[in-house]
């Protein structure tokens, strides 16, 4: 039977999907369902890794029902996942041995400070190309470790396996065969080396995790296994692409060449930008990470990581009640021309990229009397543009590349208002693709090229089309003059919170 389609497995924060592409880049198929958020304490995330695999497995099914899809037209399968989010389970019986611990948790943030005050963050930076902090997988993992009941004892005796969510939804596809993950999924656990191309020994000794947990790490476009067909509706399919998912986005956008970048907004939003075979030492607050490997070769990318962009927009929705849907939020803040003057730091889980301070908190600056409901819902919107601007400009300061446009990806870019807006306070053009579901389509990509379902990554730049340029209007002295009102709120947000 001809093969006709690649099938994507995007596994995020909040739902799992499952998407089918055709030849010719197009979709042509969605399935997509949410699963469930625990909040044990105050600051921690956790997910439970069985409901993760049985929302993505029924997903697939759903698809392929609705769709009509037979198993063997499918010549790949890819998976793009949400990144560091980590899972310990027994290599025996399969289970995991404590819920996932999702990047978003700060519970290790204790952990950190512990590996701060020993003077590793240089060592750390160096090896890994990350800074100490609790939304890396290393520290969860010791914390499994030392709060799980004889969780140590077990991982000693070589009985527990680790992996981010890509190793996990490996591990269940392929029936317990095949325990392994990628480079750039590596590249986010705080303990692999990222120069070297290994787990880095002096780090799993420091948080005391033994070497015999982790996954092999293999290129991102690679036939990792086949599905089990005892698990996937008789067949046995080719898994052959990995990628976190901010690396997928990066390669759905067919950032190919150093110096393209990409900003993905979604709960949080993520800015790559591909540096080639060179590795980056940030001096302004942004990660290196492995972009991907590929062709026998391993790319590099700078990241700067903001925590909290659409899921501000979900706070005025679910929080505040100021608007209905997130689409809302178009309409309102185009009720008024500006935010008049009224700022909001979304600092709710302090602040990542490029200042990453645990400290900082939500703030809102410069109300009046005249302040409504459209100015707040504009000065959030607004947030989201502020901290890209922030992490840009640290990204040309590191890089020394001065971006010629952003391309732009994930579900707040429907917002134009935004997008404008955007553009306006970079003073850089943004580039809307036709097809904003990269992050799927990066991974379908990685799987296909494995397989020759496409030819080359250059057959792929020529699917990539625009839908929608926005070019900046507003003036250099406006731009810089609310710029610089950015950044007192900013300062202000960093002050708020004092130790006792
Ligand atoms: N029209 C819109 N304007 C602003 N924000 C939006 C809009 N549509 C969706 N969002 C925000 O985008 C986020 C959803 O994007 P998505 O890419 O699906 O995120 P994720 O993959 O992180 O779950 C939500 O936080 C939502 O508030
Ligand atoms: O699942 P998303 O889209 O919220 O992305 C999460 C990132 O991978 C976290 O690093």
């Amino acid at each position: 039977m001809t093969k006709k389609y690649v099938l994507a497995l995007d596994q995020g924060t909040t739902r799992c999907r499952a998407i089918l592409f055709d030849r010719d880049s197009n979709i042509v198929g969605v399935a997509q369902k949410e699963f469930t958020q625990h909040y044990p304490k105050p600051g921690w995330v956790e997910h439970d890794p069985e409901e993760i695999w049985s929302t993505q497995y029924g997903v697939i099914a759903e698809l392929m029902a609705r769709y009509n899809v037979n198993p063997e037209e499918i010549a790949a399968i890819g998976i793009t996942n949400q990144r560091e989010t980590t899972v310990v389970w027994d290599r025996n019986t399969g289970k995991p041995v404590y819920n996932a611990i999702v990047w978003q948790c700060r519970r290790t943030a204790g952990i950190c400070d512990e590996l701060k005050a020993k003077g590793l963050e240089e060592k750390v930076r160096y090896k890994t190309g990350l800074v100490i902090d609790a939304y890396f997988s290393g520290t969860k993992i010791k914390w499994i470790l030392d709060n799980v009941e004889g969780a140590r004892e077990k991982a000693e005796r070589g009985e527990l396996l680790f992996g981010t969510i890509d190793t996990w939804l490996v591990w269940k596809l392929t029936g317990g065969k095949v325990h392994v993950t990628d480079y750039s999924n590596a590249s986010r656990t705080m303990i692999y080396n990222i120069r070297e191309l290994k787990w880095d020994e002096e780090l799993l000794a420091e948080l005391g995790i033994p070497a015999s947990m982790l996954p092999e790490v293999k290129p991102s476009s690679y036939v990792y296994g086949e599905t089990d067909p005892n698990v996937f509706f008789g067949h046995a399919i080719p898994i052959s692409g990995i990628a976190g998912d901010q690396q997928a986005a990066l390669f759905g956008q067919t950032c190919f060449e150093p110096g393209m970048a990409k900003n993905t907004y979604g709960t949080g939003c993520f800015m790559l930008m591909n540096t080639g075979d060179k590795v980056y030492e940030s001096k302004n607050g942004l990660l290196t990470t492995i972009a991907w490997g590929i062709n026998g070769k391993v790319e590099y990318a700078l990241e700067g990581s903001i925590f909290i962009a659409g899921a501000v927009i979900q706070w005025l929705r679910d929080g505040l009640k100021l608007i209905e849907s997130a689409a809302d939020s178009e309409y309102f803040a185009s009720k008024v021309p500006d935010t008049g003057g009224v700022y909001i730091v979304p600092a709710f889980a302090g602040l990542g990229a490029p200042y990453w301070d645990m400290r900082a908190r939500g703030t809102i600056v410069g109300l009046t009397r005249g302040t409504n409901k459209y100015h707040l819902v504009r000065a959030a919107l607004e947030s989201m543009a502020y901290q890209t601007r922030d992490v840009l400009s640290a990204m040309e300061a590191d890089s020394g590349i001065k971006l010629q446009a952003l391309k732009v990806d994930g579900g707040a870019v429907a917002n134009n208002l935004l997008m404008q807006f955007q553009a306006d306070i970079l003073g850089v053009p943004v580039e809307r693709p036709v097809n904003i579901e990269t992050t799927a389509m990066g991974a379908a990509y990685l799987a296909g090229l494995a397989v020759g379902f496409w030819a080359d990554k250059q057959e792929l730049v020529t699917k990539y089309k625009v839908s929608r340029r926005f070019e900046p209007t507003m003036d250099e002295q406006t731009r810089e003059k609310l710029y610089k009102g950015w950044q007192r709120a900013v300062t202000l947000a960093r002050e708020w919170e004092v130790e006792e």
